[in-house]
């Protein structure tokens, strides 16, 4: 059991604000970290591997104890990140270029069975003596991931480690993920905007807002909740609206996909070219309106 009771004060963009957390997460899921740009994420994961130090608190995984400062006393314990049992995987490969796949590993530690068990699970054994620069992103990926489990980490933090990677390499790494939990056992802790991969992945959402856990739920509960009652709603930009008879077509841009979306004068109020807009359905018909503040969590967790 991980329990993170945490408070550090950060001088974000709008102003001063305190990240706060009291949270307990059982061992073995994975527990998806989500909220705007800003609101902690990063903080938290980082206070979590010893990377960032709290203000005050509590942080004790499986009864021992990695943090703990009481409000008014100095330090009492702060474990440095290399006594921490966490695997970190950040944005960016930081692979070490001038070493092989399995050098990557070994530095971590001198495991030699282990990394090659590990590369085994990864699909990268036949890779290990190849440089990271001669592979790909998924698969520099993936090497990152073999590497932050070589010391059988009780906590694997990842901070959007897929959101580089092109959608069948996602799914690949998402399967991979899926496999390190269930095999090893690891706790994950993954950051993460895209609603399927915490469906797909995560039993757990922590959504951050301006340093509070807004929502601490199940992924499902979270997108039900929160959704209105339309059947799907996609973000979008309007790249054109044109006049056809007594109606408008908009085209809206959802991803890489263009769709035209038959709007009517009352729609078309308000709307133009370059507005962020949710794509949606009324009675089975396409809708457009106006992104608002409130699709937020929808859209961009
Ligand atoms: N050590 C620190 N001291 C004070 N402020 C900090 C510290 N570290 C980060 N911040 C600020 O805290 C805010 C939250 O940063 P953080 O990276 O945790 O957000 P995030 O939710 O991960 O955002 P993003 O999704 O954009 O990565 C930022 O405005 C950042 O500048």
């Amino acid at each position: 059991m991980i329990v993170a009771s945490l408070k550090k004060q950060l001088e974000g963009a709008g102003g001063t604000f305190v990240l706060e957390t009291d949270v307990t997460i059982e061992q073995g899921g994975i527990t998806a970290i989500a909220g705007p740009s800003g609101s902690g994420k990063t903080t938290f994961l980082r206070m979590l591997a010893g990377l960032t130090s709290p203000d005050e608190g509590l942080l004790e995984v499986v009864g021992e104890v990695w943090f703990r400062k009481d409000t008014g006393k100095k330090t009492q314990v702060n474990l440095k990140p290399q006594q921490r049992r966490v695997g970190v995987v950040f944005q960016g490969y930081a692979l070490f270029p001038h070493m092989t796949v399995l050098g990557n590993l070994l530095y971590a530690s001198r495991d030699r069975e282990m990394a090659e068990k590990l590369l085994n699970m990864v699909g990268l054994l036949q890779l290990k003596h190849a440089r990271p620069s001669n592979l790909s992103g998924g698969q520099k990926q993936r090497v990152a991931l073999a590497r932050a489990l070589m010391q059988r980490p009780r906590i694997l933090l990842l901070d959007e480690p897929l959101s580089a990677l092109d959608e069948s390499m996602k799914t690949l790494l998402q399967d991979e993920l899926l496999k390190v939990n269930k095999e090893l056992g690891v706790t994950i802790l993954i950051v993460t905007h895209d609603s399927s991969e915490m469906y797909k992945l995560c039993d757990r959402v922590l959504l951050f807002e301006m340093g509070r856990i807004a929502a601490d739920t199940s992924p499902r509960k979270l997108f039900v909740e929160r959704q209105t009652t339309q059947k799907f709603a996609f973000k979008g930009e309007i790249l054109e609206i044109r006049a056809v008879d007594a109606v408008y077509i908009a085209v809206v841009a959802i991803g890489n996909n263009l769709v035209e979306v038959v709007i009517d004068s009352d729609e078309k109020e308000g709307l133009q070219s370059g507005d962020s807009v949710i794509v949606g359905t009324k009675a089975f018909n396409p809708t457009v309106r106006k992104f608002a503040s409130k699709d937020f969590d929808i859209s961009r967790l």
